[in-house]
């Protein structure tokens, strides 16, 4: 029998190697029996920026919150980078929608972006200097370092938004994902959000955000989810962002119209 000495090297398998940063199969997700989100599967390649598309109601927010598990799904399965949501957590980043949130909770901006570092603390270490230093440089990259000290009620629609941002960014995760980060929020935000997560894809990593703005869908994202309940198809956005895709995503509620300056939706 061989014995290792400390000093062999140890050679690992890595079964995780070609790991994606997402991968849904078959997932079925009900509220009150009734499926929302019905037999949804795609997997997300690393360094891309992802657009989440669908109706009002289609889904969107329940498949996000399913595949971090804090939905319960019926049937179907996610994989985080080859593993289950529980064991690679500290890998996603999470920015849940803006209203779902209690912003009279009597807490500061700083505060709020420092809860992003507690998963890579563990239990029972609190926030040090090297933590706040991190919140105070995440808060720097929105724009919002002169607010640190600010009680998050007295911050505008889009300042809030922009601390959730940070806070995701202090998570330092791999893979993002973002509910409607651009709602209610000025062009000046806009601009700076969206330069946000092409540094995120330039480090290679994952972002899947839900937007309802088509007309900027072809100039912020590479490649798109079109969620209808089902999934009604998932590609760079070169190959399945066209009228025909969008027609069958918003079916008779919208008409939609291939215009010079890109898709166009009108209320039917
Ligand atoms: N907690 C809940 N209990 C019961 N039904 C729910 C719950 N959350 C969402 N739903 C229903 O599930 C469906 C999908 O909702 P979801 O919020 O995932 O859609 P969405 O695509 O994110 O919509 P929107 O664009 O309006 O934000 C809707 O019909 C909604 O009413």
């Amino acid at each position: 029998m061989t014995h290792l000495s400390l000093s062999d090297p140890i050679a690992v398998t890595d079964n995780n190697a070609m790991a994606m940063p997402l991968q849904v199969t078959g997932l079925t997700v009900a509220y009150h029996k009734k499926p929302v989100v019905q037999d949804v599967s795609f997997t997300l390649a690393p360094g891309r920026l992802i657009g989440l598309i669908g109706p009002n109601g289609a889904g969107k927010s329940t498949l996000l919150k399913a595949s971090l598990g804090l939905v319960p799904s019926i049937a179907g399965d996610v994989k985080v980078y080859g593993k289950t949501y529980q064991q690679h957590r500290k890998k996603i980043g999470y920015v849940p929608q803006r209203e779902s949130v209690d912003w009279d909770f009597p807490t500061n901006a700083l505060d709020v972006v420092l809860m992003g570092t507690y998963g890579r603390l563990g239990w029972f270490r609190r926030p040090g200097k090297h933590e706040h230093e991190t919140a105070m440089e995440c808060l720097r990259k929105v724009g919002m370092a002169d607010y640190a000290q600010r009680q998050i009620s007295q911050l505008s629609g889009g300042q809030q938004q922009r601390i959730f941002l940070a806070r995701a960014l202090a998570q330092q995760a791999q893979l993002y994902l973002m509910d409607e980060p651009f709602a209610g929020v000025d062009a000046t935000t806009e601009k700076a959000i969206i330069s946000l997560l092409e540094q995120l894809k330039a480090e290679g990593k994952t972002v899947l955000v839900v937007h309802h703005d088509l007309s900027t869908v072809e100039a912020y994202f590479d490649d798109v989810l079109l969620l209808n309940r089902t999934l009604i198809g998932v590609g760079a956005v070169k190959d399945i962002f066209n009228a025909d895709m969008l027609q069958q995503t918003y079916g008779g509620k919208m008409a939609v119209l291939q215009g010079k300056e890109g898709i166009v939706l009108a209320g039917k």
